[in-house]
């Protein structure tokens, strides 16, 4: 494996992590996993709290084609960069030659019923939210637009029922301006932009205010607390196809902290949280705390090594662990929600469990939606309506609801550190072009791919069955 260059840089860091930074502790542990995207491989290197991954070239890979502007992107939206009203929120650089830039990354969501179905067409043309065999590729925009057309009634129901779309821009807005003030607190000037990988503002218009605003150096912060290929690895490997692709770009120092569930900010944070809610109850020693993640297909895991089950089990042991510490030993669960289409998702299945919970007895339950930072619409219509329909209909009498993290200081200021913290070992970041993709511009292998691919397509996804368990949240 070899590594890209590392740049030299002047920055004033605050005192404490300037210290730090020195011996670089960030590199005492280095993993090394599969990221689910060609040619990508991420080095994770943990410090006690944080992990971030640099990006690496595998052996053999050119770049060749870095600068090379006919490939053609199956994740890029047709967005004007001029048009990008997104958060750039700006304050004086605290020296000349040095420009932070942290970018937030995250999922996006429909702001009005009329946004849902182009929404959600964006996200199922995703080949890291369907993940085609590769003969299958040329169908992705098709099948999504199939999708995105027979789910977006159910979907939209569901936006309508908590307000006619999704709260997730002025939340991930409010917390980059919380960010920034953090930042500020502890001496570190920054811009901080908002991208979103399915809606506005994207994360391609986000890179262009960045351009454009000089930064010479980035970190990148997905606001997710475990990695999934789905989630972050997707946002990713859209940043990987532009950075690649931009003189400038392939040169920034960039740091990307991949999954930060294990930093004692959070665990704390999330613990507080619980701990508060659970004196909600009459008897909070009797509540189980019921901890619902966003599921993956199992396949994501088995097949193309996802680390997100394990970080999640990971993540939910460290919580317990922290209220245990304060005396908190209450019985727990972890299960899955949110499952689409007809493959196996990650079990055990969250509507699955509340039934057996209710049937075995379970008087009193606290949700935990541990999977996400914000309100969104599996927490306001998923978990605080239907589950909890479910629950009481289930035989639990006593239902209360953890909130998401969303501004809670110490978690704000744990984000804070982590930025700082990643800060200096941020490295330029580019990758060659995979060889599926020169494929692709054989005329005949891609005829020949076209014509049985699409024999095949007509069988196996126009069935009935696969039409319905699309139209339907759960198979
Ligand atoms: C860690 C969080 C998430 C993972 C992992 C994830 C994977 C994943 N999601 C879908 C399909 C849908 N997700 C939808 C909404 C949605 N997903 C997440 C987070 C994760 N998704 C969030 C925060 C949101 C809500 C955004 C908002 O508007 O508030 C939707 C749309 C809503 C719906 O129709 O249910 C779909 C569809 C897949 C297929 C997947 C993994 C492959
Ligand atoms: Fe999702």
């Amino acid at each position: 494996m070899s590594t890209v260059s590392q740049q030299s840089f002047s920055l004033s860091l605050p005192k404490s992590v300037a210290a730090t930074s020195a011996g670089h502790p960030l590199t005492r542990r280095v993993g090394v996993f599969k990221s689910g995207i060609p040619n990508l491989t991420l080095v994770t290197c943990h410090s006690d709290s944080t992990s971030q991954a640099s990006l690496f070239l595998s052996p053999g890979l050119t770049n060749r084609r870095i600068c090379n502007k006919n490939l053609v992107y199956r994740t890029f939206y047709s967005v004007d960069a001029s048009t990008y009203n997104g958060s750039a929120l700006e304050s004086p650089s605290h020296t000349a030659e040095e420009k932070v830039g942290v970018l937030l990354l995250n999922l996006g969501g429909p702001e009005t019923l009329n946004d849902v179905q182009p929404f959600l067409f964006n996200l199922f043309a995703d080949p890291d939210i369907i993940r085609l065999p590769r003969l299958f590729r040329f169908l992705q925009r098709p099948l999504a637009k199939l999708i995105s057309v027979l789910r977006a009634p159910k979907s939209k129901e569901g936006y309508a029922a908590i307000g006619g779309g999704s709260p997730l821009r002025k939340i991930t807005d409010d917390q980059a301006l919380a960010l920034k003030m953090a930042l500020e607190a502890k001496s570190l000037s920054s811009n901080v932009y908002v991208g979103m990988r399915y809606w506005y503002p994207f994360t391609e218009e986000a890179v262009e205010q960045i351009k454009r605003d000089g930064i010479t150096r980035l970190v990148v912060l997905p606001l997710y607390p475990q990695f999934s290929i789905s989630t972050t690895g997707s946002s990713i490997r859209v940043l990987e196809h532009m950075f690649r692709e931009d003189a400038y770009l392939c040169k920034l120092p960039v740091s990307i902290i991949n999954s930060w569930y294990q930093r004692e900010g959070y665990v704390k944070s999330m613990a507080d949280l619980i701990e508060k809610e659970l004196q909600s109850f009459s008897d909070p020693k009797e509540a189980m705390i019921f901890f619902s993640a966003h599921g993956v297909p199992v396949s994501y895991v088995e097949d193309a090594g996802d680390p997100y089950r394990d970080q999640m089990e990971d993540c939910i042991f460290l919580i317990m662990q922290e209220l245990k510490a304060r005396g908190i030993n209450n019985d727990h669960t972890l299960a899955y929600q949110s499952r689409v289409g007809p493959v196996q998702w990650l079990k055990p299945y969250t509507d699955e469990v509340l039934v057996e919970l209710g049937q075995k007895g379970v008087k009193s339950l606290l949700a935990v939606p541990v999977s996400f930072v914000s309100e969104h619409i599996e927490t306001l219509e998923e978990i605080d309506m239907e589950y909890r329909e479910l629950a009481l209909e289930s035989g639990i009498e006593n239902w209360a609801r953890v909130p998401a993290l969303g501004l809670t200081p110490s978690f704000i200021t744990d984000l804070a550190d982590a930025v700082i913290e990643a800060l200096p070992s941020a490295t330029a970041m580019y990758a060659s072009t995979s060889a599926s993709e020169d494929m692709d511009h054989d005329p005949f292998r891609y005829f020949v791919k076209m014509f049985f691919g699409s024999i095949l397509a007509f069988f196996l996804f126009l069935s009935p069955k696969m039409l319905t368990a699309f139209k339907n949240h759960v198979i």
